[in-house]
């Protein structure tokens, strides 16, 4: 199970420890209530005979006595034995398993995700190790154990800058109280073999390579200090240098910087033309007359558009409890969900799952390209919620659901992310045509990250609970793809992402081409 994967897997996860503690607490009770109990029997009795030790001799020659005592023996011993053997706490050990819930990979996946947090908004490591963002706090501080495991796994997965960046935080925090947890030979090493890929002056540090650091502090302190100058030379430190820019060097992933420089400002930098408009829409409709949807112009090319309170807090909250219904249900054997028995059955079908990248028709399941938990949803699963979703759809972009494919719901989790991609299939023509369209619903508040970024065209949507989003994947005159739709969601820093998502096919819409005739799939 990928625990950090999302919101709804990581509540599972802290519901399994409150098991496991509550597991552990009633075995101390019953330990102690077992010992007590020995302690209670044991104690007058071995007094008793320690006194009568002494006179041991005497027993054997009065058989009398000797009688007393076998019969002392016989009843003592096996009423000690039955208090020692109390099955209740073994039991309740048994079912006590330190490993249930949580491997190594997943913590190591899970400190990867952190490290992608980090690179993609650009956030110093000694701003990450005590919680801070910008002037955000985004969690507790992390101690020198924490820092070290962060240098550990970049070294492993060959992220030199990363691998000297937490040592460093390591060092600092380790000088302290100097835990057991790093093992300061170590560290120096991650340090020496992620040096020069990081465009060190290896040469200052050459004099160093020698040194019989097992124990000689000042000297490593030299060291790491002289390493620190060295970063302070790129102005890793400095305020008033971009580190942003630092990162893209060392990362060198120039087709991404765009998109990561929208996830960190948050900002869209399109111009307002004179066509970008917002306003009621009624359609014409006499139902959308009493109820106007707010319709906000984003872009003429591609065509996207905003609409605000377009899907309710009463649907969203069914919507995410059914995503969620298996994951209560592993939990809780006792869980009485509040739906109608058939709406379970397909929940349970249709289980949520890691969240996949499709390139070139293959899926990949690859945590760099996504990362989330997902359920479809078809419209049998809940035909009033869902026939009603259509219905709206349809009015607001009047093109027909009937071709489309289900609802897809996502919750993201620790570092949750999409990369860039576009939504229209590339890799060849499907039965019912491509996707042209794209409904996107958030359906909670994410106050100040995990945005939808289209970086081709400076675009970036906030998620906020009830809006969506709502593009045009493909030229109306041609059907290629336009790839001013590129997108992707920026990793969540802080808080819960909850979207849905709909693709509209080409299939049955009044279009002015012949998709049937689109062999070759286009990015223009
Ligand atoms: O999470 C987001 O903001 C974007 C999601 C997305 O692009 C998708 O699900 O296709
Ligand atoms: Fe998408």
């Amino acid at each position: 199970l990928n625990w950090h994967s999302s919101q709804i897997m990581l509540k599972y996860l802290y519901n399994v420890q409150d098991k496991q503690f509550a597991l552990a607490e009633e075995y101390l009770e019953l330990e102690t209530k077992r010992i007590h109990e020995l302690q209670r029997f044991l104690v007058p009795i071995v007094d008793w005979y320690i006194n009568y030790s002494f006179t041991k001799e005497k027993f054997i020659l009065s058989h009398i006595d000797s009688i007393k005592m076998m019969t002392w023996i016989h009843k003592d011993l096996s009423t000690i034995k039955k208090i020692m053997s109390n099955k209740q706490s073994v039991e309740v050990f048994k079912q006590f398993e330190e490993h249930k819930a949580i491997s190594e990979l997943n913590i190591q996946s899970a400190y990867r995700a952190l490290r992608r947090i980090q690179k993609v908004y650009a956030i110093p490591a000694s701003d990450m190790a005590v919680g801070k963002y910008k002037d955000r706090i985004i969690g507790d501080p992390m101690d020198a154990c924490e820092c070290n495991v962060m240098s550990k796994y970049s070294v492993e997965e060959y992220d030199t800058y990363g691998a000297i960046e937490w040592a460093l935080q390591t060092y600092n925090k380790w000088l302290m109280d100097r835990p057991k947890c790093v093992d300061i030979d170590k560290l120096y090493y991650y340090i020496r073999l992620a040096s020069m890929s990081t465009g060190f002056n290896f040469e200052n540090l050459s004099n160093f390579s020698n040194l019989n650091h097992f124990g000689n502090i000042d000297y490593i302190t030299r060291y790491f200090s002289l390493i620190e100058n060295e970063l302070n030379i790129r102005d890793i430190n400095a305020e008033s240098t971009d580190i942003y820019h630092i990162y893209d060097n060392f990362e060198q992933l120039s087709r991404n910087k765009n998109f990561r420089n929208l996830c960190r400002t948050g900002k869209s930098a399109r111009p307002l033309t004179c066509e970008s408009k917002c306003r009621y829409q009624t359609k014409n409709s006499p139902y959308w007359i009493l109820m106007p949807f707010k319709e906000e112009d984003i872009s003429i090319n591609p065509s996207i558009k905003l609409y605000h309170d377009i899907i309710y807090d009463e649907e969203i909250e069914l919507i995410t409890k059914m995503a969620s219904i298996d994951v209560s249900k592993l939990l809780d054997a006792h869980y009485v969900p509040r739906y109608h028995v058939d709406d379970i059955k397909i929940c349970f079908t249709l289980k949520l799952t890691d969240a996949a990248f499709y390139f070139n028709g293959k899926i990949s399941l690859v945590d760099e390209q996504r990362l989330g938990q997902l359920k479809w949803f078809s419209e049998s699963s809940d035909p009033m919620l869902f026939g009603k979703l259509n219905e709206r759809i349809e009015c607001i972009t009047e093109y027909s659901t009937k071709t489309a494919e289900g609802y897809q719901v996502v919750n993201y989790g620790l570092g949750g992310h999409f990369s860039e991609h576009v939504d229209a299939f590339t890799d060849g023509p499907k039965s019912n045509g491509n996707r042209l369209v794209t409904i996107l619903f958030y359906m909670t508040d994410v106050p100040e990250d995990g945005y939808t970024v289209f970086p081709n065209i400076n675009f970036v949507a906030h998620c906020r609970k009830g809006t969506a989003l709502v593009w045009q994947n493909l030229y109306l005159n041609n059907g290629s793809v336009n790839s001013g739709t590129i997108h992707g969601g920026c990793p969540v820093i802080k808080g819960n992402k909850w979207i849905m998502t709909k693709g509209l096919y080409e299939e049955g819409q009044h279009l002015t081409y012949n998709w049937r005739d689109n062999k070759i799939i286009t990015i223009v």
